[in-house]
């Protein structure tokens, strides 16, 4: 008697039906973790209020600060340097919520604060098998242990504050698989950009995408994390990774994981798409052909490998985007010049990247006139990296070492490129204005950022890779 196979993202959906779909209603889904930052919580809280609910399991529920905090530290007087009073009052909402309604904050004065797509797998709070929500479109990231990770918005944070459920329709599924080997210098952003230019922005609407292949396997989980991360920028609502024994020991000793870990990892094991199941859209792509990318438009699937230079525009929409760019088709990328590189954010801002950064720039410096931010993704980061002397590496090169947070990625906390400016950033998202009003950037990977920070202008990474 066999039953039907089933992929990674069936498995893992059914187990958490509480109600099943119907033709005039979604599913209700239990939610294993629920993430809270500052940003898209506070409607969330004071519905709830309004209605007279609890929070239903603040035990399943973790909250942090991250989007608009200073990435400078606090003054003679600790006083933090806010962008503006409104970035103080979410901060200061959150912290009041999270008290009233008995839920783990990991604020101000927390070794454990930083990003919330970098803290819930640091300290364990990501597990395989897991359904993870958070008011954040990045909650993809999750994806990189196996589990169902997806934004959601404000109004359904609310619903799994109070419920624990949510209601959502079955998405479709695409099986991505990346063959080959990447060559020396290839990251796991180059990747996700090289994906995202193959499906096209838009491309993965409706889908939960399911990343394997040898390339995948082969990445570390901080790759992992960074291609699941940029899924949504394909427009899909959550990428996944099978577990291995890679994201077994990855994950081994920290914070919250179950105390019979060995029984719990067994299980985790067992997650993986069986042999002939069915998806309903599926890709390859040559793994080995990947070269360093970079952004030139203002969608992240308008990139391409740097040694391709800027392509000449072939429709509308591009022209609009080079034009924003101020780069010229045909060019070669290191024409335009670079005034800010940034290092960061929950797709770039983990230890593997500051090393892969460091290394490139250790006993360099950056280029006259550049300006680079290093902001590590969370405190064990931070605390980490100092451990090893990055931030010191940083620093003699001439870069801003800061504290952990969203910062540049979404610049709403005085951290922002300034009008006309080029920004070489190692974040997700390229649109107009993004990095601050009149911004322009370039999304890379650190060892892209790190190296065109030193030659101030975008470059190839390959040429400037050093032994450690
Ligand atoms: C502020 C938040 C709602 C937003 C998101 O959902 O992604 C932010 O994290 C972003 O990256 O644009
Ligand atoms: S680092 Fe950027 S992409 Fe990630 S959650 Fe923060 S603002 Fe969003």
């Amino acid at each position: 008697m066999s039953s039907t196979p089933k992929s990674l993202f069936e498995k893992v959906w059914e187990r958490h039906i509480v109600e099943d779909e119907s033709a005039d209603r979604p599913a209700v889904l239990y939610i294993d973790l629920h993430l809270v930052h500052e940003v898209t919580s506070p409607q969330a809280f004071s519905e709830l209020e309004a209605r007279g609910l609890k929070v239903r399991r603040p035990d399943r529920t973790f909250a942090t600060l991250d989007h608009s905090i200073p990435t400078l530290g606090p003054d003679a007087e600790g006083n933090r340097p806010y962008f503006t009073p409104q970035a103080k009052a979410q901060v200061e909402t959150l912290e009041r919520n999270t008290a009233a309604h008995g839920v783990k904050l990991f604020g101000w004065g927390s070794e454990n604060r930083g990003v919330v797509h970098v803290i819930g797998p640091e300290m364990g709070l990501t597990q395989p098998g897991y359904t993870v929500v958070c008011g954040d479109s990045h909650t993809s990231t999750h994806g990189a242990f196996g589990c169902i990770a997806f934004g959601i918005g404000t109004s359904e944070v609310g619903h799994v504050l109070a419920t624990q459920c949510l209601a959502q329709r079955k998405p479709k599924t695409m099986r991505i698989t990346v063959n080959g080997e990447l060559k020396p210098g290839v990251s796991g952003k180059d990747v996700a950009l090289a994906i995202i230019q193959r499906l096209g922005f838009g491309g993965g609407t409706g889908y939960a995408l399911e990343y394997t292949g040898p390339v995948i396997e082969a990445l570390d989980m901080e790759g992992r994390m960074t291609v699941c991360n940029l899924s949504i920028e394909a427009g899909a609502r959550c990428g996944m990774i099978a577990p291995d024994q890679k994201t077994v020991e990855w994950l081994r000793g920290r914070a919250y994981v179950p105390a019979d870990y060995d029984a719990a990892a067994a299980e985790w094991l067992k997650l993986k798409t069986d042999d002939g199941a069915v998806f309903d859209d599926e890709i390859v792509i040559d793994g080995s052909v990947i070269e360093p990318m970079a952004t030139w438009g203002t969608t992240p699937d308008q990139g391409g490998a740097i040694s391709k230079g800027v392509p000449v525009a072939s429709n509308e929409n591009e022209v609009k985007a080079l034009n924003y760019m101020g780069l010229h088709g045909g060019d070669s990328r290191s024409v335009a010049k670079v005034d800010v590189v940034f290092i960061g954010s929950c797709t770039n801002g983990r230890l593997a990247d500051l090393r892969a950064a460091a290394d490139i720039l250790r006993g360099r410096k950056v280029a006259e006139g550049v300006r680079m931010l290093v902001v590590p993704g969370s405190e064990q980061v931070r605390i980490d990296a100092v451990a090893e002397g990055l931030d010191k590496v940083f620093t003699d090169a001439g870069a801003e070492w800061r504290l952990p947070g969203c910062s540049m990625c979404i610049a709403m906390n005085g951290d922002f490129v300034a009008p006309g400016q080029l920004a070489v950033s190692t974040s997700n998202r390229n649109f107009e204005g993004r990095q601050g009003p009149g911004s322009r950037t370039v999304l890379a990977s650190p060892a892209t950022a790190a190296a065109s920070a030193i030659a101030g202008h975008v470059v190839d990474p390959r040429d400037y890779l050093q032994s450690a």
